[in-house]
Parts: structure tokens; C-alpha cells; sequence
């Protein structure tokens, strides 16, 4: 059905995050070891790196001559997310104190993707590529890098407390669960859902109630806002997990109440009902005061 057909960027963002992703297979090429340590060996051994950049230089050579100008940057941001994730696996299986940085780097780099390719499919008008949602904001970005550094820091110095297992499996299972429902959310809204909050009301545009929206009034927000506080309990950073609980839940009350004015602007009585039967899901947010 050529309704149905994922948009071009979108296939190529495929092509090129699975081009990025083949870095996994430089080790497996150089060695068919029966255990997982030669992995981690490999690349810290000066010409696992040097095949690691010679591979990532080759792929972008190969998209550049491949695609032109936006496909291009459609392409390259595609493969470098694909070549994180790549990454983050092969730390993830290697006997190594940086297992949980890899959890992290799959993590980071799965939901960025992610973004994009579910975009792609569920509404490819809105379709950019703000749609990877890397550049989301300066504070977005300094989270992320006060993120790395407190890990690194504190792998320096308490080496000890990047090692409990359990709390990292802990945030593991909240970044899956809450990526799961983040994406739940925007295949279940569809068109009606996107990234950049809509203050004029598209003549497509319907008020979604089922499915996650049947539990949550706003479940892409309750998943993301779980998705990030577990990043930094998988990698045990107790600063940061303080700080990226305080921060998200203020983004996102705010981010609530300026989106259900909209809301009610659009869908009146509707929507006014709805909210009074239906929670935010986020902790102590209630949305915006209605007088009735
Ligand atoms: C980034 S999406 C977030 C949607 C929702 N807040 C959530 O957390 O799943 C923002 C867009 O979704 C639209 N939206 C939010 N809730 C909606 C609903 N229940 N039905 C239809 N559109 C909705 C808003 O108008 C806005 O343009």
C-alpha cells in the first residue's frame, strides 16, 4: 500500500544506522574467541582503534558519496547514533568495569534513533532533523555531558561505586520501560502526535483517548521522565539523578500546563472531561486548573 510506505529519509536513516551498527563486527572479524575478554582487549589495543576509526572514516566516505546535501546529514546523524550503539554493545558483552557505560550508550543512542524513525513512520510531514532530538536544548546537552563527567570522575575515584550491579540493572529496566512507552505513546497518537507542541489547531488533528492514553494523559512525557532519571541510576551517578529528577519534573510540569491550554483551546468540554477522569501519570503534576 503506497499509504503505508516508510518516507524516503526515513529507509535511509535505516541503511545508515545499520551501516554505523556493523561496527560490531571489526572484533568478531579479527578474532573468533571462545572468551568475551578479547573483545575489550582488542579495543584498547592501539589497532582495535585505528580499524574502529578506519571503518567509521570508510562508512561516511561511502554515505557522502552516496547521498547529497540534507539526505546526507539525514544519513550521517543515522550512522553515527547506529556506531554509539554499535559501541555501547560491544562494551556491554566485554568483561569490563565500562559494562554499564555501554548499557548507557545503547541506551542514549536507541532512543535518539528511535525519535526519528517512528517520526518517520508516524508522521512524516513533521518529519527534520530536530526529529533525532540531539540538539533539544543547551541545558539537554549539559545534562548529558554533566552526566559523563560525574561517571568518569567518580570511576577515578570510587571506582567501587560504578561496580552495584543491581541498581544499575534497576535503572536498566526503567530506561526500557520507559522507552517503551515513550514509543507506545507515539504510535498510539499518530499524526496527532509531534515533537514541536502545536499551538493552532490542524483540521486532522482528534483528541486521543485509547490505548497508553487511556492511563495517562500524557504518556510519552511520564516515559521520557522515567527514561532519563534511570540512565543515571544505571550509571549509578547520585549527583546527576538528583539533579535530572528536579530538572525533568519542572520541564515537564511546565511543558504540561502550556500544552493543555492548547489542549482545551482545541477540544473544549472534551478534553475538560478527560482530564477529570484521567491522571497526568507524572508525580505530583496535575496539569493545568480548569474552574468548572
Ligand atoms: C510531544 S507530543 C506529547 C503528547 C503527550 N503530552 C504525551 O506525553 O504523550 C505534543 C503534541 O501532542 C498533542 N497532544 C497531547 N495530548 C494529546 C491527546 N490526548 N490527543 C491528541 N493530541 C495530543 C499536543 O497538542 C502537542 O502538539
Amino acid at each position: 500500500m503506497a499509504g503505508s510506505k516508510l518516507v524516503l529519509e526515513g529507509r535511509i536513516s535505516i541503511i545508515s544506522f545499520l551501516s554505523g551498527l556493523g561496527v560490531i563486527i571489526i572484533p568478531l572479524l579479527v578474532k573468533f574467541g571462545s572468551h568475551i575478554d578479547w573483545i575489550f582487549d582488542y579495543l584498547t589495543d592501539v589497532n582495535g582503534k585505528i580499524a574502529i576509526a578506519v571503518y567509521l572514516t570508510v562508512i561516511n566516505g561511502i554515505l557522502l558519496l552516496i547521498y547529497k546535501g540534507p539526505l546526507y546529514r539525514v544519513a550521517v546523524r543515522a550512522c553515527f547514533l547506529g556506531f554509539a550503539f554499535g559501541c555501547g554493545l560491544i562494551l556491554s558483552f566485554a568483561d569490563t568495569t565500562w559494562t554499564h557505560f555501554g548499557w548507557y550508550m545503547c541506551s542514549l543512542s536507541f532512543f535518539h534513533y528511535s525519535e526519528y524513525l517512528v517520526t518517520a513512520i508516524i508522521n512524516p510531514h513533521s518529519l527534520s532533523l530536530d526529529s533525532f532530538l540531539i540538539n533539544h536544548s543547551i541545558e539537554y546537552t549539559l545534562a548529558a555531558i554533566s552526566s559523563w563527567m560525574e561517571f568518569t570522575l567518580e570511576k577515578l575515584l570510587i571506582p567501587e561505586l560504578k561496580q552495584l550491579n543491581w541498581i544499575s540493572f534497576v535503572g536498566l529496566v526503567m530506561v526500557l520501560c520507559g522507552e517503551g512507552l515513550r514509543k507506545s505513546a507515539m504510535l498510539t497518537a499518530g499524526s496527532n502526535f509531534n515533537h514541536i507542541v502545536q499551538n493552532e489547531k490542524a483540521h486532522s488533528h482528534v483528541l486521543v483517548t485509547s490505548g497508553v492514553y487511556s492511563f495517562f494523559r500524557h504518556p510519552s512525557y511520564v516515559g521520557w521522565f522515567y527514561w532519563s532519571i534511570g540512565t543515571q541510576i544505571m550509571l549509578c551517578n547520585p549527583l546527576c539523578f538528583v539533579a535530572y529528577t528536579m530538572a525533568s519534573w519542572r520541564f515537564f510540569r511546565e511543558r504540561v500546563e502550556e500544552e493543555e491550554i492548547s489542549l482545551i483551546h482545541f477540544f473544549g468540554e472534551d478534553y475538560i472531561e478527560y482530564k477529570k477522569k484521567v491522571p497526568t501519570g507524572l508525580p505530583f503534576i496535575s496539569g493545568i486548573r480548569v474552574n468548572s
